[in-house]
């Protein structure tokens, strides 16, 4: 009877775990968002002793040296650093806390002046500078992988932009439930740093759904242990409250956190002006090739007339079955360069994934051929009893096929690495093609137009131009000019280039 009732009492036990697991389980699974809406650290703060080694930029620690902000008008700036240790210090930071105005909030599109929703002051970005940077100390980086997690392979990047500085003083700092104001269709989040300076209560309480963090950041002793930089991380559309402030005073650094394409995923999205493409080496000597009318001089008799480059990439890919765009926004290094230079010359550049598949022939004789695919899972359907007669030049730019069914009139590989690239393809699938990812080379497939159709583009270009530039004013006109005097052309390895590096191959070919 009693082991009885122990096996029911621990039926029960493991039927209540059970059900927390599961609790659990559907939190973290229903959206990523309910289960990591904030977060936030402690930065601990050392005095640099003198003699002191630079901090070692491989061993990131979430150490760093004391705050400083420099505010203050014109030749009377001070430097308030925090915590503050000496006099002199108390005294400066208690200028900045004087020096701060009160801050507005937002209600119904205008900035408001309440104390009874918000009390503090503030700092605009134009009135004081700080040497606190959430970049190196390393905040964004655990922020851009709690709260922004990657679509498919791919991980976003954060702009973090300083937005205020901010005083809650006590006895009664506080700002009432509310949500950020996003600036733009970018921002997903708020950063709010919160400085070394003794103060009590002031928590900040973040709210999503039924769910609640919250975070006391409250500290007698601003030099103690347990005091430090804190912050706090979480979506703009996150209510959020911070408490009353009733001794002391709270000071916060706050940041505006948006979406950007991150590194590794930017090319074919880079920001006007923000990449130069005409000072890249590779675009004077392609810009020079174009403008030369021998090469690829004849193009291939068909309306799409032309030639193809085939250039297999520098580097290997890790890349999704499904999404091609993810595929060109990650091309890196070398590739990326002929990517964006190709782009900016205006010629038309596809990519395809490139394939090696063993093949066994009637006579049990393995041969190799190189496919290339737009979608990796496609290569099971290729594998074996794979023909692509029909296929060529006409469907270059849609249907997959294999290097060998290009005859050089059509298709000119170029690059030393094709052989290698061709052999290599690091099978991290198995047989199964339910396997996600995948690693290859890819071929940037460049269609060069022929000479003719490069004159015509050439000439209706120029002729744009010359309509402009006889309605520009004299001195616009001058500045251009002067500012135009080194072309690309003539930079970097464009000068190098001859035409006997494209022997006549071409010519023999042409159909
Ligand atoms: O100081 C904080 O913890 C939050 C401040 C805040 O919510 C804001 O500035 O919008
Ligand atoms: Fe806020």
């Amino acid at each position: 009877m009693a082991t009885k009732a122990n096996g029911g009492a621990s039926s029960l036990v493991k039927m209540a775990q059970t059900a927390i697991l599961d609790d659990i389980t559907k939190s973290v699974r229903a959206q990523s968002k309910s289960a990591t809406f904030a977060c936030g650290g402690t930065l601990q703060v050392t005095q640099p002793k003198q003699g002191d080694e630079p901090a070692d930029a491989k061993t990131q620690t979430s150490t760093i040296s004391p705050v400083q902000i420099r505010f203050g008008d014109e030749s009377k700036g001070l430097t308030a650093t925090v915590p503050a240790t000496s006099e002199a210090a108390t005294k400066n930071l208690s200028t900045l806390i004087e020096t701060c105005a009160s801050a507005a909030f937002g209600r119904g599109g205008e900035d408001v002046f309440d104390e009874t929703y918000r009390k503090a002051g503030k700092l605009d970005t134009n009135q004081f500078v700080t040497d606190f940077c959430p970049y190196t100390t390393g905040i964004i980086d655990v922020v851009a992988q709690m709260l922004l997690p990657s679509i498919g392979n791919k991980q976003r990047g954060i702009k973090a932009e300083l937005y205020k500085l901010n005083v809650y003083s006590g006895p009664t700092g506080k700002f009432k439930a509310h949500v950020d104001t996003p600036r733009d269709e970018k921002q997903f989040g708020s950063l709010v740093v919160c400085l070394p300076v003794a103060h009590e209560g002031g928590e900040l309480i973040v709210r999503h759904e039924k769910k609640e963090v919250l975070f006391d950041w409250s500290t007698e002793d601003s030099n103690a242990e347990d005091a430090g930089v804190k912050w706090a991380a979480f979506y703009s559309d996150c209510e959020h409250e911070v408490f009353e402030v009733t001794a002391g005073h709270r000071i916060t650094l706050t940041y505006n956190l948006h979406a950007t394409n991150g590194a590794g995923n930017v090319v074919g999205n880079i920001p006007a002006g923000l990449l130069d493409p005409t000072q890249l080496p590779l675009y004077g000597l392609l810009k020079s090739a174009l403008e030369t009318p021998s090469f690829f001089s004849n193009g291939f008799t068909h309306p799409q007339s032309g030639r193809v480059l085939a250039m297999p990439t520098t580097h290997t890919y890790a890349h999704t079955s499904t999404d091609k765009e993810l595929l060109r926004s990650s091309l890196k290094g070398a590739d990326m360069a002929v990517y964006e230079v190709v782009s900016a010359l205006g010629l038309e550049c596809k990519l395809k994934i490139l394939f090696d598949i063993e093949h066994e022939d009637d006579n049990e004789k393995s041969t190799s051929t190189a496919y290339m695919r737009d979608n990796p899972e496609d290569i099971y359907e290729a594998d074996g009893g794979y023909t692509c007669e029909e296929e060529g030049i006409l469907a270059w730019a849609n249907t997959e096929f294999s290097r060998d069914r290009f005859p050089e009139s059509k298709v000119t590989w170029v690059g030393e690495e094709k052989q290698s690239a061709l052999n290599i393809v690091l099978p991290t699938y198995g047989n199964e093609a339910s396997v996600q990812f995948t690693y290859s080379y890819v071929v940037l497939m460049i269609r060069i137009p022929s000479s003719a159709e490069r004159m015509q583009t050439t000439s209706q270009v120029q002729e744009a131009a010359e309509k402009v530039e006889k309605r520009e004013e004299p001195e616009k006109k001058k500045a251009k000019i002067a500012k135009g005097t080194m072309d690309p052309i003539f930079q970097g390895i464009g000068k190098d280039w001859s035409l006997s590096r494209f022997p006549d191959r071409e010519g023999e070919a042409e159909e």
